[in-house]
């Protein structure tokens, strides 16, 4: 028999998105919750993810702003080159989100409500955490353990000072010359930051960048990232070596047998992340993991054990930080707030992630939500899409100059739902919102077109593109709603 210290109503594993969207809750709610975090508080998004990464990524963006082809595109000249204080701007990253983390733990430390136990967490029964040398029950336990990098198992890599995210988010000195292995979101979005920040940076990618990205958009964002970031595009990675303080790395080109290399100082290493949820020790519990160690759960997020719940990245749908908030606040809303009033769990609706949207930080910027085209194929759904580049729009024409960027909207050809809209190009992170908003409503065509866009705003290419789908519905002879017609 297990003997229990302390019995809880609600119990997190990991003070990311369990902490604030469920922990909180529910000690506010008057139920007795704990937080278990073995590391600093606020988890990947905070420490080592969204939250540096941007206050990285914005900088560098207003430095790429200054040169000297977008300043002569604006008939502006600079005496002198601008230049970063790279130590200023990572002694204020650090300070700025080591400060953060300790406010958030420490307003929990001088919480009665909530007891917070600084350790690794692993189960010893279905209910039951071993938390240092206590053991702790909860009614409801939450997995929210995150993801973290995940390593390829390439010859000589393993035991060399390589960088992941995590490191190259703290870096003390800004390497002269640097490989990234990767074409996804941390690849993309950090070699953009160092590329930019005057890192010489060859980036190796396997096959595709930002896999997951409706085709078109893909396309155009290898044609203008490729242009800006020096990259081999298409390749095998055979092995790494690390001698006398630098990193080479062996790769053949898809098609050849022939080995070529290069050679930095640092390599940066973004290939994925994977769950931690090896030590969890789930095997004491009746939780099942997916092949790639994944929670399994069902569209209430409960796992395949009663009354324990994962939320977030370490569920393996969406790992996006927006998206583990919304899985903690459906959590609230059907078990936690039930519970609260001394109620059974509510699982009558399922979660909804027919509008999760998405942004990718880099340069170009991208940004979706809803299906792909390809998804509207595969699936055989009749749609138009409508389309619009930058330059076709008073604001990203005449004033910005843009060289690239494009809005797509698809459209149900017969209910003329929107189903789905991806951007590429400045602001697309910010232009999206609108198209989130009627698509979370399963919104239609005359939705949008009916809003009237402030001129000559950058988001008149949302409803452009809108436009464009109507024409398209028009010229295929379908019948539109008068009001349709003159929007
Ligand atoms: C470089 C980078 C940039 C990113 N940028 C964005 C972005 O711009 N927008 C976006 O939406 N998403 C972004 N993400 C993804 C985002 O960070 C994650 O989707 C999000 O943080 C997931 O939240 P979570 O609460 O599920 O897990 P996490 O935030 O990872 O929190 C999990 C916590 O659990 C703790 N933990 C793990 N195991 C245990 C254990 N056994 N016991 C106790 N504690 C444990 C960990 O220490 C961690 O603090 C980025 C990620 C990275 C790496
Ligand atoms: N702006 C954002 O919202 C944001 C930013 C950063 C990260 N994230 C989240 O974090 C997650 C993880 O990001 P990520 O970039 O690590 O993963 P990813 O899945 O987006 O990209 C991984 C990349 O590594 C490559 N790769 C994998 N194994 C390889 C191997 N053995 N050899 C060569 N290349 C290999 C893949 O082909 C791919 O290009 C993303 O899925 C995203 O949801 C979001």
């Amino acid at each position: 028999m297990v003997h229990i210290d302390k019995e809880y109503d609600v119990i997190a594993i990991g003070a990311g998105a369990g902490m604030v969207k469920v922990v909180r809750p529910a000690f506010q709610l008057g139920l007795k919750a704990a937080i278990i975090e073995k590391g600093r508080f606020g988890g990947t998004c905070l420490n080592r993810g969204c939250i540096p990464s941007k206050m990285y990524i914005h900088p560098s963006s207003v430095l790429r702003h200054m040169l000297p082809d977008e300043l002569e595109k604006h008939f502006i000249t600079l005496k002198e080159k601008p230049t970063i204080d790279f130590e200023a701007l990572r002694s204020y990253v650090t300070t700025t989100i080591d400060g953060t983390s300790d406010n958030a733990e420490r307003s929990i430390k001088a919480n009665p409500k909530v007891d917070e136990y600084q350790v690794e967490a692993k189960f010893v029964g279905d209910h039951l955490l071993q938390v240092g040398d206590k053991v702790i029950k909860g009614k409801m336990i939450i997995i929210a353990v995150g993801t973290v990098p995940q390593i390829p198992k390439l010859p000589g890599l393993e035991g060399t000072p390589y960088y992941t995210s995590n490191e190259i988010l703290r870096l003390e000195k800004l390497p002269k010359t640097m490989i990234t292995i990767g074409g996804g979101y941390i690849a993309c979005e950090l070699t953009y930051f160092l590329k930019t920040v005057g890192v010489d940076v060859t980036q190796l990618v396997r096959s595709v960048f930002i896999r997951a990205e409706d085709e078109e958009i893909q396309q155009e964002f290898t044609d203008v990232y490729t242009k800006y970031v020096n990259c081999k595009v298409g390749l095998t990675l055979k092995r790494v070596e690390h001698k006398d303080g630098m990193f080479t790395v062996y790769y053949t080109p898809t098609g050849s047998e022939e080995e070529v290399s290069v050679t930095a100082e640092a390599l940066f290493v973004a290939t994925g992340v994977t769950p931690p949820t090896k030590v969890l020790n789930l095997e004491s519990t009746g939780v099942e993991v997916d092949q790639r160690g994944f929670v399994k759960t069902d569209e209430f997020m409960r796992t395949t054990a009663p009354g324990i719940y994962a939320i977030g990245d370490v569920a393996g749908k969406w790992l996006f930080r927006h998206a583990a908030n919304r899985d903690g606040e459906y959590l609230v809303e059907h078990v936690v707030y039930p519970m609260s009033q001394g109620q059974e769990p509510k699982f009558d609706t399922p979660i909804d992630y027919h509008a999760m949207p998405h942004a990718i930080f880099s340069f170009p910027e991208c940004a979706g939500v809803g299906k792909r085209e390809s998804d509207l194929v595969k699936e055989g759904i009749p749609f138009v899409a409508g389309k619009v580049k930058y330059h076709n729009s008073a604001m990203g024409g005449e004033a910005m100059r843009s060289d690239h960027g494009t809005v797509k909207i698809l459209v149900h050809k017969e209910t003329r739902e929107i189903l789905g809209c991806h951007m590429l190009g400045e602001e697309c992170s910010i232009m999206i919102h609108e198209v989130i908003a009627i698509i979370n409503r399963h919104g239609k065509l005359e939705d949008l077109l009916g809003m009237i866009h402030i001129h000559p705003a950058l988001s008149e290419l949302v409803r452009n593109a809108g436009r464009n789908a109507r024409d398209k519905l028009a010229a295929e002879g379908i019948e539109l709603p008068l009001n349709l017609r003159w929007c």
